[in-house]
């Protein structure tokens, strides 16, 4: 087969195209610059992430080892439209997005892998740790997570279009983090002890504070208050803020311990309560994708952000919305986040979260 791979530079997508080559595929890499260079070479890098010059020199340097072709493509443009766009007015309106999500959906498996598949490749392939497998019981190829359970990637492609499902392929997903490290090294392949990404690649310093302000947005201090409306503190500027989150505000009036339950951006307000009050009976998300068909009320389990434990649940669909009820409560229901929904191992789908139900 024609195999287009999405080499990063990092040792799991050099693992995934050294896995192809062994198996006989015939493979061209694609490295994605989704940023300009002088970006990262400006920024400290504290955190280490997908896309840096360094990435692409080490795309470069597996490529020349293995001995196959590499296409450096531009992404920047897309890029831009479709995740630091609605990254920054996502953030603006109070919600606490997920880009790599987004970037999957629009940009590695979308833009990346229609650029791949128009140049005749017959599939396209990447490090992520989650398998391809045919699904007797729903009658199609779909995602399952990685055998590796502490590195499944499965959450982060909950929101591709699921007919790109039958043209993909993910080497790593029957192996562990650790067998994909020692195949690495026994290959020789030069970034067999690399750090693994970390961050949000336009976010190389971590600071949501510092990307904003390059936007050309300045953060604006404002009151914490409690659902009753006593102000118990100032927050430095309610996009730094995420639903449970109990530090980096000032508290002025101590003696309870408190934890964001909510923001009121129009006002600039970050509304504090207690722990019971950031734990959520359901919810509601919207704009869902479904990978396999889906009766209109079912049973399920759902991850509410990439490291929440999986909360059993019933799903019921609703025009372009769904509604979820937990069997027990969940912890920081957050608005923004990505609802991954999965039966057993394998993944169903998932939908972007408007609410949660208290
Ligand atoms: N700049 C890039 N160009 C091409 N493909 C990329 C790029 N960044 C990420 N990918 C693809 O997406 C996959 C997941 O990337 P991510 O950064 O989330 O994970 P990772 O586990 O650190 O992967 P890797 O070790 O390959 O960098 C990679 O394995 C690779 O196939």
């Amino acid at each position: 087969m024609k195999v287009g791979v999405a080499l990063s530079g990092g040792v799991d997508s050099a693992v995934a195209l050294y896995l192809l080559l062994k198996e006989g595929h015939e493979v061209k890499a694609f490295h994605m610059k989704t940023k300009e260079d002088e970006f990262f070479i400006r920024k400290e890098i504290k955190k280490k992430v997908c896309c840096s010059p360094s990435d692409t020199a080490d795309a470069m340097r597996i490529a020349h080892f293995l001995g196959v072709e590499i296409e450096i493509v531009d992404v920047k443009e897309i890029f831009r439209e479709k995740v630091i766009e609605p990254f920054k007015s996502d953030l603006l309106k109070g919600l606490t997005p997920n880009p790599c999500v987004h970037c999957n959906r629009f940009v590695k498996f979308g833009y990346l892998m229609d650029y791949v598949l128009n140049q005749g490749f017959d599939a396209f392939a990447s490090g992520h740790y989650a398998r391809i497998e045919f699904s007797e019981k729903y009658g199609r190829k779909v995602i399952k997570k990685g055998v590796d359970l502490k590195k499944d990637q499965s959450y982060f492609l909950a929101r591709i279009e699921p007919w790109r499902i039958e043209r993909l392929i993910f080497p790593n997903g029957i192996y562990t983090k650790e067998e994909i490290r020692k195949i690495a090294e026994e290959a020789g392949i030069h970034v067999a002890k690399k750090q693994e990404s970390q961050d949000v690649c336009f976010i190389p310093d971590g600071s949501i504070e510092n990307f904003l302000k390059d936007e050309g947005i300045t953060l604006k201090e404002g009151d914490l208050i409690t659902p009753e409306g006593e102000v118990v503190g100032r927050h430095f500027g309610y996009p730094l803020y995420t639903i449970g989150q109990r530090k980096g505000f000032k508290i002025e009036k101590f003696g309870r311990r408190y934890y964001v339950r909510g923001k009121i951006p129009e006002k600039n307000v970050v509304v504090v309560s207690d722990l019971e009050d950031v734990f959520f009976s359901g919810l509601i998300a919207e704009d869902p994708v479904w990978h396999v068909e889906v009766p209109e009320e079912f049973k399920c389990v759902c991850r509410v952000r990439k490291k929440s434990e999986e909360a059993p649940a019933v799903v019921k669909l609703r025009d372009n919305e769904v509604e979820v009820r937990f069997e027990k409560k969940v912890f920081a229901v957050t608005p923004g986040q990505i609802a991954a929904f999965y039966d057993g191992d394998t993944l169903l789908g998932g939908a972007i979260i408007k609410e949660g139900i208290r």
